[in-house]
């Protein structure tokens, strides 16, 4: 798929018309550009508030980040891949978008959309899980952000719930993108004869050295949604980000994840061993949909071998009746 790049819509509301002037080109941004308001959240190295841009009024979410202890926690690497690889992806939809980035002597600043309902993840657990419907819509706009995303080369490597986050008009924007990866497309020579492309999941020579500095054998990723290859230090492909696709179709039905252990070594365990099982009642489509994602070897996970759209998923029985290329125009499903 690296090579075929589908070229993202972008929301036209910021384009220039007959009527409409072009928006004024974004000067250098400082922090007097913005009123701070309330936290919003707090990173393991960054505090996030919600501001106002007083040129505009308009607004959007900042993300402070300390030098001094970004320094000390080495992530200096960390957070610069996390700006670049935002910056590279702007505009892309159901991501969330960095606007700009500044800094003063002892702070990094990263003015980024505003996802004014949060997170995914408390509106699972409020609802203790989502119906069919819900799963559809929202599994389906997650999807649709994994082809832009793989069509981008980008494997975001982290996806879960919690990274998950929802507009004012409760669309996602998925962030966090500081463990995501650039990977370079197969070169697929002999793609016309035999037609069978490497995919979306071609998988990139591992040169890891281009890698943040990580302790050896240390993953990338949280636990729960974390895909064997990562776990065994295989070559890193799309198809990773498959696997957490399939464990949050899982727990978008049964309200948890589906490898769960008080241990990190025994969830690990119970995820190179494919130890899980459906509780009694879960949907017998998505059922038959988690099975052919939560598959050990990544290049026979369904959508492993597509290229451009992840048609082999788009078209299973469980998404008979949803309009994928319509869903940012859709009004999302209510949650209850
Ligand atoms: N664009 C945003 N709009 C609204 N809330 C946000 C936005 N970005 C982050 N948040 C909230 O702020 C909190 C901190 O986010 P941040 O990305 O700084 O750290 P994190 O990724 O959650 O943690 P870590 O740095 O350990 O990965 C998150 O819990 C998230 O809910
Ligand atoms: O890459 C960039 O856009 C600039 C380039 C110039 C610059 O000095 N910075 C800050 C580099 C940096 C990164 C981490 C720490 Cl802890 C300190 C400085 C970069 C930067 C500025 C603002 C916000 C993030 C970053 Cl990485």
């Amino acid at each position: 798929i690296g090579t075929a790049v589908m070229t993202p819509t972008t929301n036209n509301s910021t384009s220039p018309s007959a009527t409409m002037p072009a928006t004024v080109p974004p000067t250098k941004r400082t922090p007097n550009d913005f009123i701070f308001g309330k936290v919003i959240g707090e990173g393991s190295f960054s505090t996030v508030y919600l501001t106002k841009d007083i040129h505009t009024q308009k607004e959007f979410a900042i993300k402070v980040c300390e030098k001094h202890y970004i320094i000390r926690e080495k992530k200096t690497e960390y957070v610069k891949r996390e700006k670049d690889i935002l910056f590279y992806l702007s505009n892309t939809p159901f991501i969330v978008r960095l606007y700009y980035t500044f800094q003063d002597a002892e702070r990094l600043y990263f003015v980024l959309s505003y996802a004014k309902n949060g997170e995914l993840l408390p509106h699972i657990n409020k609802v203790g899980s989502f119906d069919v419907e819900c799963t559809k819509f929202y599994s389906g706009e997650i999807l649709v952000a994994l082809e832009y995303l793989h069509n981008m080369n980008v494997i975001h490597r982290d996806l879960k719930p919690e990274n998950i986050l929802l507009d004012e008009n409760m669309h996602i924007m998925i962030t966090d993108f500081g463990s995501a990866k650039m990977f370079k497309p197969p070169i697929d020579r002999n793609r016309a004869r035999n037609g069978a492309g490497a995919g979306m999941n071609g998988c990139n020579d591992d040169d890891d050295d281009d890698e943040p500095r990580r302790r050896k054998n240390s993953f990338v990723g949280t636990a729960q949604y974390v895909s064997p290859e990562l776990l065994t230090d295989k070559p890193v492909t799309p198809s990773s980000d498959l696997w957490a696709f399939g464990c949050i179709i899982y727990q978008m039905i049964s309200g948890l994840p589906p490898f769960r252990s008080r241990s990190e070594y025994l969830m690990f365990q119970k995820i190179t061993k494919l130890e899980y099982e459906f509780p009694s009642g879960f949907c017998d489509k998505a059922r038959d949909l988690v099975e052919k994602l939560l598959v050990l070897d990544s290049e026979k996970r369904i959508g492993a071998k597509d290229s451009v759209r992840y048609t082999s998923i788009r078209s299973h029985p469980f998404y008979e009746d949803l309009d994928f290329d319509t869903l940012q125009q859709q009004t999302p499903p209510p949650i209850y």
